[in-house]
């Protein structure tokens, strides 16, 4: 579905990671792992085109993203490590702007989608004043209702309970299951089915200051 070939990245004159290639098919989940500061952030961030590499090219179903920019974004769906939501908003204001900007599967309405991830009774509440972990609930709520085929995850399962992540993994379960494909990173342990899961480690450590020529792909 995606491949990444050659990337470069150079973030304030370090090199965070060079010729660095990576694909990712239709049911397959890519965990993206390493330390702080190994530049798992950057890597999402180029790899959703909100950020240039120094070098290297990424292809969505076998075409130049550059190419179709705007083809590939109706196609891939990116929540960054913060919530991203609307402070103001209610969570309920936040799921229908959501429904409005981007392409959604028309299954579930958003007062549907606040139930299902367990916000019924705040849905009058403005965002900024919800939990760190209602706030994070209210960002993934798009995953219930997104059409992209791919999800790039940056530590979705932040400040979520053991309620969150098991109903997070069982839709990633979902949606692989049903063609998609996820790119995350997390510093947690998935419980998911081993073949679906592949793992890129990004192998600068903190006490290195030499760059990683090279990653390493765990099977
Ligand atoms: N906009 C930026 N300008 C300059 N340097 C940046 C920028 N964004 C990130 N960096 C640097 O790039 C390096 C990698 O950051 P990145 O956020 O990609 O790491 P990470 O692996 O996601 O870390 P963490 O596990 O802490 O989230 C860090 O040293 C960071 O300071």
């Amino acid at each position: 579905m995606l491949e990444a070939r050659d990337l470069c990245c150079i973030r304030d004159d370090r090199l965070l990671f060079q010729s660095l290639n990576l694909t990712i098919a239709p049911g397959e989940l890519l965990q993206v792992e390493g330390p702080n500061g190994a530049g798992k952030t950057s890597l999402l961030r180029i790899l959703a085109c909100l950020a240039t590499p120094q070098a290297g090219q990424l292809l969505f179903e076998g075409s130049l993203v550059s190419d179709d920019r705007e083809g590939y974004l109706a196609n891939m769906l990116y929540l960054g490590h913060k919530p991203g939501i609307k402070q103001e908003l209610t969570p309920l204001e936040n799921l229908e702007f959501y429904q409005r900007v981007s392409p959604v599967t028309d299954q579930l309405s958003a007062w549907e989608l606040l139930t299902l991830v367990g916000l019924a009774g705040y849905e009058d509440m403005p965002a900024g004043k919800l939990s760190a972990g209602q706030q994070r609930r209210t960002a993934l709520a798009r995953l219930w209702q997104s059409s992209a085929k791919l999800w790039i995850l940056d530590e979705p399962f932040t400040s979520l309970d053991k309620q969150g992540v098991a109903g997070l993994q069982k839709r990633f379960a979902e949606h692989l299951a049903t063609g998609g494909a996820i790119i995350m990173t997390t510093h947690q342990e998935l419980q998911m089915e081993a073949e679906n899961v592949r793992r890129l480690r990004l192998g600068q450590t903190l006490a290195s200051a030499e760059p990683v020529e090279a990653v390493e792909v765990v099977a």
